[in-house]
């Protein structure tokens, strides 16, 4: 269960630079505990950068950035957070099983660790709906069964909070569908907190909350009713359209003769 009081993930004036560019700008908000938070925006905005930062993996961070009430990277963090990257993050010549039971020997090492290691790896099994395919070679699996497979890697350690980079990329709707169920109950059930990316907009629906980025900015922070309501649309890829446009009309020069 999430244990923490207050925000499960919360930012004052974080900035990330990449190379030579400011990838993320100023940025504030806060991440509610035991919620789905989408973070959503345009390719490039930034988003895997910023969760990044959260899981830290990320250099050149400044700003303050506090998750589960402990400083972003800080050591205590590690098996409080999973982390599913866009890169499959299984062994294609090892099963299901053996895969979840690699990572758990990392997690849960030890003899005496082993009853718990078994059981947390048919657990987030079950918990991804592999079990009919936990022999199964990785690399014999469709798209998105390896991807769940993923998921139940971050799942091992009933982390409290769920940092998962554009997990439907590429799945077709029934299995997309599914995945959102899986995270609504992994919400429901464990009180977890789910920050989840995603460049399609319908799936903005499926949050509790949202966090909308353009160009390493977020242009909105509030629910998906809320943001229709505001701006007065019927989806929220409408809102978000209504607001880009707000943005580029306040940054666009008075003057076109400003532009030369
Ligand atoms: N190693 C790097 N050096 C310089 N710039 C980088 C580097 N990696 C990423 N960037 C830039 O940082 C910006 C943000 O990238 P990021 O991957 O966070 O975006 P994103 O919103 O997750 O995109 P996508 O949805 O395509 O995954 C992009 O403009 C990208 O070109």
């Amino acid at each position: 269960m999430m244990n923490s009081p207050g925000a499960a993930i919360h930012a004052r004036g974080l900035t990330a630079v990449r190379g030579t560019r400011t990838v993320l700008r100023g940025l504030d908000f806060s991440v509610e505990p035991g919620r789905i938070t989408g973070l959503l925006g345009p390719s490039g905005c930034g988003k895997s950068t910023l969760m990044r930062a959260v899981v830290g993996t990320q250099a050149k961070v400044t700003g303050t950035l506090d998750v589960l009430g402990r400083p972003a990277g800080d050591a205590s963090l590690r098996t409080r957070i999973g982390y599913v990257t866009q890169d499959p993050s299984v062994y294609d010549d090892l099963t299901v099983r053996q895969n979840l039971e690699y990572f758990a020997a990392v997690l849960l090492p030890g003899r005496r660790h082993r009853a718990a290691r078994a059981e947390a790896v048919t657990r987030a099994i079950g918990d991804v709906d592999l079990t009919s395919h936990a022999d199964a070679l990785a690399g014999n699996l469709s798209g998105g069964q390896r991807s769940r497979a993923s998921l139940a890697v971050a799942l091992l350690g009933t982390p409290e909070l769920l940092v998962l980079d554009e997990p439907t990329v590429g799945l077709d709707p029934v299995l997309r569908r599914d995945l959102w169920e899986l995270f609504h109950r992994i919400a429901a059930d464990r009180g977890a907190t789910l920050l989840i990316s995603s460049h399609v907009m319908d799936e903005a629906e499926r949050c509790h909350r949202l966090l909308l980025m353009r160009e390493g900015e977020i242009l909105a922070d509030d629910t998906p009713e809320a943001l229709r309501r505001r701006n007065d649309t019927a989806t929220v890829e409408q809102a978000f359209l209504h607001l880009v446009d707000t943005a580029a009309a306040l940054t666009a020069p008075a003057h076109p003769q400003d532009q030369r």
